[in-house]
């Protein structure tokens, strides 16, 4: 059965189905679910339950965070908001006080397998530093995240570049493994 990513954001959506491909049958359903505070797996869990309220069969969500360690890991969940509401040149003014500039873009995928299902987490994170933004402004705080081992900001790499190194990307390969596996088992 196909399984339903519920999303609001049409840029997640895009590299979602880019990174998957062919591999995995994903419908979409654009739905806004509220922003939920608290620890980052149980933002995404509730998020899960929230979206499987709403949706019969399996269902897949995912929640973003932007973590600076000179903060202990905020804005995280709440990077939403802090984007809207600062900028780009507020998210570096944040920083202004504080030598360490190094963050990481972390992302869970909640899955359920249909309604009563308790959901799976599956984290993938890339570690980098908040720069100055630089690139297109067409995905959230992309122009100001500089991965290890680039020169580019995640807005200036190509499209295929940043699908294989984002913490988007290693969320999702756990969450294929897994999905793998199952299939394997329901086979045996
Ligand atoms: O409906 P949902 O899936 O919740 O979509 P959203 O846009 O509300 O997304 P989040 O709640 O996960 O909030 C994450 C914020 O980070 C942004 N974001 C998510 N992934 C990103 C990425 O890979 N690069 C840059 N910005 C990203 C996104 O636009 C939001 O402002
Ligand atoms: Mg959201």
């Amino acid at each position: 059965m196909a399984v339903t990513f519920v999303t609001g954001n049409a840029k997640k959506l895009e590299e979602v189905q880019a990174i998957v491909g062919s591999a995995m049958a994903l419908r979409n359903e654009k739905v806004d679910l509220p922003e939920l505070q608290g620890e980052p797996e149980a933002v995404a869990a509730e998020k899960c339950r929230l979206a499987q309220a709403r949706i019969d069969g399996p269902v897949l969500v995912e929640d973003t965070s932007l973590c600076f360690n000179a903060l202990n890991g905020l804005p995280g969940v709440y990077i939403k908001w802090f984007l809207e509401k600062t900028g780009h040149e507020g998210l570096n003014n944040l920083l202004a006080a504080y030598e360490d500039k190094t963050a990481y873009a972390q992302c869970i995928f909640a899955y359920s397998s249909g309604p009563g299902a308790e959901p799976l987490t599956f984290v993938g994170q890339t570690h980098g530093r908040i720069v100055p933004a630089r690139g297109p402004k067409d995905f959230g705080w992309d122009p100001v995240f500089q991965p290890d081992g680039f020169e580019q900001t995640y807005a200036e790499l190509d499209k295929e570049i940043k699908n294989g190194i984002s913490h988007r990307f290693k969320a999702l390969q756990k969450f294929q493994a897994y999905v793998t596996s199952q299939q394997q088992q329901q086979q045996q």
